[in-house]
């Protein structure tokens, strides 16, 4: 799936990634981007002194490693690829450069280096745009870098040994992994910019660069694009031209015919009728077959493949299939289309599990989405089979049969089904993937007591109880959750720091506390239900309390937030309720005396918004 409606523009072009990197291959893929991997063989030996700033000499290592392999396929193939990218990593501590540690020895001095203080982390970024005409090779380089600043904690000796033994800091920046993945975080205290930079690639200024490269706005569409914002695939219009000037090569603007997304044809246009070479129907196919590769998903779920593998692997398509009493047919294909999408690798000793999977997809893993995956087979699944009709008549056929009083919608749907327990397990696990970010978006310290209204499992009162020690906070959540929650407290003895409260938001009185929290909920609820549920919290927060919501935020022109529409869409098919802009957060957060609204994107399932009670 695309997930960047720049990146639909490249899909026709020869892209090279020249890194070895895993983390800069996963980023740009899940970002949508097809491209061959290709290694530069530049040898990062640039002398630092030579360079004014520590960015300007990891600019430069980009640009050669870009060149090099540039040069080398133009030998090879006597054609060279259209794109090579490449990027360089660094770390800057004090005016030192700090690379990839060479041993443990050299980790050491490094994190010792970082220990309890604020670091720069570099990224130089090359884009070097290739044509070879009459065996020559014209190269057009445009670099450009990123910093993002780390703080890190004091950290003890024993913490860094342990964390140099696990063997990740090795292949690092500055000897340590950042992400969801990645042990590292542990060492992280805060960190500011965009955390992709620190694993590797700066995505979000990369698709900025290649707007700016692509589709230099033109005089009347300046008005309407915001300074900062990423245009969407309709500008970028000269990597799909077919003729006329290549790229760097300038050209006249508005002359030409310029593809478009299908449906976004403007009036003037009309003329250039898009072709299947000018609008390959890549994207669509995509989107036809998705699908397909959910239920793949899924089934591998359902049939605990991951598990399996886990324990046994890696294992033959045929053992596998032998061990599931299946056909080993189809159970190759199954396995292969997880390959495809990442789930798994395939060696000749046979399939087993990539970090992805074994950190998501597993039953029992502590950050699985393994229920998550289960509750849209067995649940949402079925729903959009009726999309026509919910978007006919504006609830689904579950709704309507149960007539539910408008403010109960899950205790009728969820907590008193069958379903109850994965439905609590698939939210747990959503919850955890994103609890530490939501937690850390701001600094809640001067917070004593929280109120996690909804807050079910306890998935991120644990996670903010670990972050603020001196915060005491309580679960408020239906009867029927609550008699549950138990069954998901963090191993370790239990500090005392939350406690769980049964009640109904709608109904009954709230805790008091200094901080509100409501986290994915107030998207179940259509506007009116929203207002009540802010009036009930703004009556019972004190002026100085706050409040904070944690929920995926639409881009004000819900175009490109693309998780936040389809989730969007998702709550209406099943709650009648909708994602949200954060203007709209505002106004209604306004509107109950909340004000200095701040909001923090985690790039996850989740975004955070925290407001002050006037
Ligand atoms: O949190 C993380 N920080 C850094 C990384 C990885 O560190 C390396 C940085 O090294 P470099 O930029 O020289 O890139 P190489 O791995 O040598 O690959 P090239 O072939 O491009 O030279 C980079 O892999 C980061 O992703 C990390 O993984 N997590």
């Amino acid at each position: 799936m695309v997930l960047y409606p720049v990146m639909r523009k490249f899909l026709d072009k020869r892209v090279v990634l020249a890194s070895a990197s895993p983390r800069r291959q996963e980023i740009l893929s899940h970002a949508g981007l097809r491209f061959t991997v290709v290694p530069s063989k530049f040898k990062e030996n640039l002398s630092k002194a030579s360079f004014p700033t520590p960015y300007a000499y990891a600019m430069e290592t980009a640009k050669q490693k870009a060149l090099e392999v540039a040069r080398r396929m133009h030998q090879k193939d006597l054609r060279a690829p259209d794109i090579v990218i490449g990027a360089d990593t660094i770390v800057a501590l004090e005016g030192l450069i700090l690379e990839k540690p060479v041993d443990k020895t050299d980790a050491y001095s490094m994190l010792s280096r970082l220990s309890g203080k604020e670091h720069s982390v570099f990224t130089g970024v090359a884009i070097v745009q290739c044509s070879s005409q009459g065996g020559g090779l014209d190269l057009d380089v445009s670099e450009f870098y990123e910093e993002t600043r780390v703080r890190f904690s004091q950290l003890s000796e024993e913490l860094l040994w342990e964390y140099i033994h696990s063997g990740e800091p090795l292949d690092k920046a500055g000897g340590y992994g950042y992400g969801t993945q990645a042990l590292g975080s542990v060492l992280v205290e805060a960190i500011h910019g965009d955390f992709l930079n620190v694993r590797g690639f700066p995505l979000n200024r990369f698709c900025k660069k290649l707007a700016e490269l692509y589709h230099p706005p033109r005089p009347e569409d300046r008005p309407r694009e915001k300074q900062d914002s990423i245009p969407a695939v309709d500008t970028f219009d000269r990597l799909g031209d077919s003729e006329g000037a290549g790229p760097g090569q300038g050209g006249a603007r508005g002359d030409r015919c310029r593809p478009r997304a299908p449906g976004r044809e403007h009036a003037k246009d009309a003329d250039c009728k898009p072709s299947v070479e000018s609008v390959p129907p890549t994207a669509v196919l995509e989107l036809i077959d998705g699908y397909k590769v959910s239920k793949a998903l899924f089934t591998a779920c359902k049939m605990k493949l991951l598990d399996l593998l886990r324990d046994e692997g890696p294992l033959s398509a045929l053992d596998v299939a032998r061990k599931i009493d299946a056909t080993a047919g189809p159970t190759g294909r199954l396995l292969d289309v997880c390959v495809a999408f990442g789930l798994l690798d395939k060696t000749e000793r046979g399939y087993s599990n990539t970090p992805l999977a074994s950190l998501y997809l597993l039953s029992d893993g502590e950050h699985s989405l393994h229920s998550l995956a289960l509750h849209n087979d067995n649940h949402t699944w079925h729903l959009y089979n009726h999309l026509d009709s919910i978007v006919r008549e504006g609830a689904n056929p579950h709704q309507r049969a149960l007539q539910s009083t408008a403010d109960s919608p899950f205790q009728e749907s969820f907590y008193q089904s069958r379903e109850k327990l994965q439905f609590m397990r698939a939210m747990h696990g959503l919850i955890k993937v994103v609890a530490r970010q939501v937690a850390t978006a701001f600094d809640l310290s001067g917070f004593t007591s929280a109120c996690d209204l909804g807050g079910s499992t306890g998935a991120l009162a644990y996670e903010l109880a670990r972050q603020y020690p001196g915060l005491k906070v309580t679960v408020f959540d239906l009867p029927e959750v609550i008699e549950d929650a138990e069954y998901f407290q963090p191993h370790g003895p239990p500090t005392g720091q939350v406690s769980f409260v049964p009640g109904h938001f709608f109904r009954d009185t709230l805790p008091e506390a200094d901080l509100y929290i409501v986290c994915r909920i107030l998207h179940d609820w259509p506007d009116d239900k929203v207002h009540q549920l802010l009036s009930r919290i703004s009556r019972s927060c004190k002026p100085g309390g706050g409040l904070l919501l944690v929920e995926m935020l639409l881009d004000e022109d819900k175009r490109e937030a693309r998780s936040a529409v389809v989730q969007s869409l998702n709550m209406a098919v099943l709650f009648q309720g909708r994602e949200r802009s954060l203007s709209e957060y505002r106004s209604l957060l306004q509107a109950h005396g909340f004000t200095d609204v701040r909001a923090v994107s985690t790039g996850s399932i989740a975004d955070a918004v925290l407001a002050t009670r006037a």
